[in-house]
Order: C-alpha cells, then sequence, then structure tokens
C-alpha cells in the first residue's frame, strides 16, 4: 500500500485502511461544483470540458471546497464521462439537460466504432491535473480519485442521455447481452489503465461511482455491473484504498466488501447499522446524509448529523453525503454540515 508520508491530515486514509483517528473525516461527492459562487465564476468564462481538460482550472475548482467549506478530502475535478470520450465517443454537456452523447452504441457496428484507447495519449490532462493538485495541495488533505463504473457508463453510452430508468440501456443488456458484457469489459479494461494512471500520478484514494447500480436486480447486479467492479478493485486495491459507491444497491454490500473494497458508499435509504451488518466488520462505511436534508434550517442540520454520527459510532465511517451535493445548497449549510462533523465528540 502505497502512503503519502506528507499528509498533514490522513484522517481519510487511516479510516479506510482500518486504523484508529481523532475524528471521523468528512468530505461531500460533487463538493466542487454549482453551489459553489467561486465555480459558477468560472463556469460562466469556460465550458466544461475546458475546466477539465485545463489542469490549472481543475485545480482552481478541487482546492475549492477544501479552502471554502474545509472538507477533509478533496475529489478530483472532472466527469466520469471523460472515458466514454477518450473511448472514442462524442460527449456533450448540455446546460439543464446534462449530459448528451449524440451517438449511442446500440449495435456491433457502433461498438467497433470505440476501443480502449492509450490513457496516457487520450486521458493525460487528468495526470496533470492530479500533479499539480498535489503540489497545490502540499499535504494538507488527501486526493481522492475517480471513474464511474462500468455499468453506469454502459447506461450513458447505450442511452445517449441522463435517464430515471435507463430503459434503452437495460433492454440492451436483455437483448443483445453478448454485446453488452463485450462493452463492460472494453470500459473495465479502459478504467484500471485509467486508475493506475491517477494513482501513479499522486491520487491518495480512488473511488469508483456506480449512481446507477440500483436500477438492477440483485442477481442482474451482479452480471452487469459487479463482476467488472470486482476486477477493478482487485487491479489496484493493493496500490491505494478503494471506495465503492453504487447507489440503491445495497442488498450487495456482503459482496461488494468480499470484493476487496477498503470504503463502501452507502445513500440515506439504508440505516448505518442494517448496512454494517451487511458489510460486516472490516470495512470503512462512507455517508448517507440526504443530499437534500441539506437545505433544512442549520440547527436541524446539527441536529441530525449528530444523529448520523452516533448511528455509524466513532471510527470505520467517513462522514458523506448519500449522493452528490444539490445546487441550491447554501454554501453555509453545506459548513454547517462539515463543522458538524469536525467539532463532533463520542461520549
Ligand atoms: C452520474 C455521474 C456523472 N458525473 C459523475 C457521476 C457520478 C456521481 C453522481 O451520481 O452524481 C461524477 C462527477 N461529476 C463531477 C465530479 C467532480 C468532482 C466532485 O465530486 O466534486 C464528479 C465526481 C463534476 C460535474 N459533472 C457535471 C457537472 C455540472 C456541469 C457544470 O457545472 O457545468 C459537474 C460539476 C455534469 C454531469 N455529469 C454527469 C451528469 C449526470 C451531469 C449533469 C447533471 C449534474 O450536474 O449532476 C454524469
Amino acid at each position: 500500500m502505497r502512503r503519502d508520508s506528507n499528509l498533514k491530515n490522513d484522517l481519510l486514509v487511516r479510516t479506510l485502511l482500518g486504523e484508529q483517528t481523532e475524528r471521523t473525516p468528512v468530505w461531500m461527492m460533487r463538493q466542487a461544483g454549482r453551489y459553489l459562487p467561486e465555480y459558477i465564476q468560472l463556469r460562466e468564462k469556460y465550458s466544461f470540458f475546458e475546466r477539465c481538460k485545463t489542469p490549472e482550472l481543475a485545480c482552481e475548482i478541487t482546492l475549492q471546497p477544501v479552502d471554502i467549506v474545509g472538507v477533509d478530502a478533496a475529489i478530483l475535478f472532472s466527469d466520469i464521462l471523460v472515458v466514454p470520450e477518450a473511448m472514442g465517443m462524442e460527449v456533450q454537456l448540455i446546460e439543464k439537460l446534462g449530459p448528451l452523447l449524440p451517438q449511442p452504441i446500440k449495435t456491433t457496428q457502433d461498438l467497433n466504432r470505440i476501443c480502449v484507447p492509450d490513457v496516457h495519449d487520450r486521458l493525460h490532462y487528468v495526470f496533470d491535473a492530479i500533479k499539480l493538485i498535489k503540489k497545490e495541495l502540499n499535504g494538507r488533505v488527501p486526493l481522492i480519485g475517480f471513474a464511474g463504473a462500468p455499468w453506469t457508463l454502459l447506461c450513458y453510452m447505450v442511452q445517449g442521455k441522463g435517464s430515471k430508468t435507463f430503459d434503452e440501456a437495460k433492454g440492451f443488456c436483455y437483448q443483445q447481452p453478448e454485446l453488452a458484457h463485450q462493452l463492460l469489459q472494453m470500459i473495465t479494461d479502459t478504467t484500471i489503465a485509467y486508475l493506475k494512471g491517477q494513482i501513479a500520478a499522486g491520487a491518495d484514494v480512488v473511488q469508483v461511482f456506480d449512481s446507477w447500480g440500483g436500477l438492477l436486480s440483485k442477481k442482474d447486479f451482479e452480471i452487469f455491473s459487479l463482476q467488472y467492479i470486482r476486477q477493478i478493485v482487485a487491479a489496484v486495491n493493493d496500490e491505494v484504498p478503494v471506495i465503492i459507491f453504487a447507489k440503491g444497491a445495497w442488498s450487495s454490500l456482503p459482496e461488494m466488501a468480499a470484493a476487496g473494497a477498503h470504503g463502501l458508499g452507502i445513500d440515506w435509504c439504508i440505516e448505518p447499522q442494517m448496512a454494517r451488518q451487511l458489510a460486516g466488520n472490516n470495512v470503512a462505511l462512507q455517508g448517507n446524509f440526504d443530499p437534500a436534508k441539506l437545505l433544512s434550517p442549520i440547527p436541524v442540520i446539527e441536529k441530525e448529523v449528530k444523529q448520523m454520527l452516533q448511528a455509524f459510532g466513532p471510527g470505520k465511517h467517513i462522514a458523506n453525503l448519500g449522493h452528490g451535493i444539490l445546487p441550491n445548497i447554501p454554501v453555509e449549510h453545506a459548513k454547517a454540515f462539515v463543522n458538524t462533523v469536525k467539532e463532533y465528540c463520542f461520549q
């Protein structure tokens, strides 16, 4: 296991490695983004991919929540969709609509248009950003690298846009399972090289986002998601700690723990005690505050965050939201979330 000896705050890394810490670490999924006025300013000047592909901009945005909100970890500013783009697909981000992939994968011919790229050629801008961020962080907090899980990326690559059900992506898997598995394996191979590149560039921890894992039954989650996540975790978990966040897929927590992850993200639909029973004692749990609850008045946020910390108990817990922070959250409310965790003492 590689560890950056220059880290002044290593609460996240130690928690993931099962070591005791003075307090619970805290960060927020999607913490670099639209609820921060400083981010919105940059967004007005540069397109989404300009922000992702310019290391100085990605670095500045990554550091914003560390400086402004005081989280215990930075997460690389990028997007899970840079991987489909590197594999040869056109990816656009449209205001208010979200991602658009105008030529989605439906047939063997479509699959032949994409490839497993050389990540050092196609995604070098991410590795350059990570090197710059590590330098600028100067050990203040660890840096989390990330990638989308193959299933969640397939959802966008086949559906071509966001969806509540991803019915076309699911239909593709059920109608053309062989093609689906070829695509999932190509994404997996790209992702392994991509995460290894992030780690080589300096990422201290990596997280795999399976935002749409909960759309599958437990059996189909194993077939179309978990077997690929397992390959990714096995390829990197001796280098740095790995967190799997598979939203809604709580019934597979035992299998995800057995896959060799150091941390498992959970959403607010499962109680901490139940998640602990399912996941066992050898893994840290991350979560699980309802992001919309950050709209509550600050005293309510403080009270509910304390209840959450108490429910998880001391140790083996990383305080976080159960999904990404919403754009309409006041910065003061995000700060209240973080500060309540930092100030909490277990009796
Ligand atoms: C499914 C998914 C995507 N991207 C991501 C996921 C998995 C996590 C999740 O479920 O929320 C992951 C992601 N996207 C972004 C980050 C940055 C780092 C961080 O967490 O702070 C991370 C970790 C930046 C972003 N990615 C995107 C934005 C907003 C675009 C903008 O600010 O111009 C940001 C800050 C665009 C994006 N990218 C994606 C969507 C659906 C959208 C549009 C809607 C939305 O914003 O949530 C795909």
